[in-house]
């Protein structure tokens, strides 16, 4: 088991690192009387992180860095708390712990940074108290805190089904060059999932077991060209609706060449996916150029879910 890091001034400290997410491919089935609809989604792991850094307290507190900081709460409806407390409550185990967040994945933007922050913090707190908790166990503490929680900790390719927590890794050769298009404000998941009903009615398609295969296809043979063509998101109309502002963004993605571009999750984010490192570099600099998106990212993906890191210094 991996020990706190106590080599330095100051108490022992865990960090973690998680991925953001997009889903390269998202279906969505009918609203079910639960409020939750059925999915099938295959999501990539990208290269923009969420760290989290546990060190052992007396309470459970939290502070977030990086530029949208000022749009995440601190309090006890942060994720990443709700997971510490989940975590201590499931293990019963009586501590607490400072978390700070260095966030990087764009807020409420559609590719699951809340999540993997707590995925992050499960394992930092997991480490932090010595709780020794199962993969099963973490996966299922995951599951309860959200939808996309499992994936943060996964990482990789999966595809998701249920709602979206339950997953099965899915073979990918390579490396795919992204873009992401970031908007400074964000869209609530809870909205667009709503927007989605009121376009769709009861009229929904129900999910065939075999839709996805051209993009799992492309997955396997590295083929970036026919990923790019399969790219699909069912909640693209919605958040179109709510954001029209998007259409524009696609467009010049689309004119300057991407392979394929899409709105990540429940968006606002865009994700043009590019044919190398530099075509990605590119296709940002012609996205804020225009100024269809407020910041570009560039990344890459598949990358590892949660893990340990060692602390920089
Ligand atoms: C859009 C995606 O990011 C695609 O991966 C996810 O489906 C959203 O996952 P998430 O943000 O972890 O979502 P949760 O925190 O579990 O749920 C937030 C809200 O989204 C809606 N929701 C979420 C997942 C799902 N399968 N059906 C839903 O209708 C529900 O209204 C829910 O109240
Ligand atoms: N750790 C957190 N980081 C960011 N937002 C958080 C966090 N905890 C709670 N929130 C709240 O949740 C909202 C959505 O957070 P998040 O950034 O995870 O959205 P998202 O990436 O669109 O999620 P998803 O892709 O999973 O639907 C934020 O607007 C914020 O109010």
């Amino acid at each position: 088991m991996t020990q706190p890091r106590a080599d330095h001034d100051g108490p022992p400290e865990i960090r973690v690192r998680a991925p953001g997410k997009v889903n390269l491919g998202l279906r969505v089935g009918p609203r079910e009387p639960d409020g939750y609809h059925p999915l099938v989604t295959v999501f990539q792991a990208v290269s923009v992180y969420e760290d989290v850094v546990a060190t052992a307290s007396d309470d459970m507190t939290l502070t977030v860095s990086g530029p949208q900081a000022h749009l995440v709460p601190t309090d006890g409806t942060n994720l990443a708390l709700r997971a510490a407390q989940a975590l201590a409550e499931y293990a019963g185990i009586d501590a607490g712990v400072h978390l700070h967040i260095e966030k990087s994945v764009p807020v409420a933007g559609g590719m699951a940074g809340g999540s993997a922050d707590a995925a992050a913090a499960l394992l930092a707190c997991d480490a932090l108290w010595g709780a020794g908790l199962s993969r099963e166990q973490l996966h299922e503490l995951a599951a309860s805190l959200g939808s996309d929680v499992p994936f943060g900790l996964v990482g990789h390719t999966a595809v998701g089904s249920g709602r979206g927590d339950v997953l099965t890794p899915a073979l990918s050769r390579g490396e795919y060059h992204w873009v992401f298009a970031v908007r400074d404000s964000g869209l609530s998941t809870a909205r667009v999932y709503a927007e989605f009903d009121a376009m769709t009615g009861a009229g929904a398609a129900s999910l065939g077991p075999d839709s996805d295969l051209e993009l799992l296809q492309a997955l396997r043979a590295g083929d970036a060209l026919a990923l790019g063509r399969a790219l699909r998101n069912d909640l693209q109309p919605a958040a179109l609706e709510l954001a029209p502002e998007l259409a524009e963004t696609l467009a010049t993605a689309d004119d300057v060449g991407a392979l394929g571009v899409i709105v990540s999750g429940s968006g606002p984010t865009v994700a043009a996916l590019a044919r190398s490192r530099t075509h990605a570099q590119a296709i940002a600099t012609a996205l804020t150029a225009a100024g269809v998106a407020d910041t570009a990212l560039t990344a890459v993906g598949p990358v590892p879910g949660a893990r340990l890191v060692a602390s920089p210094g």
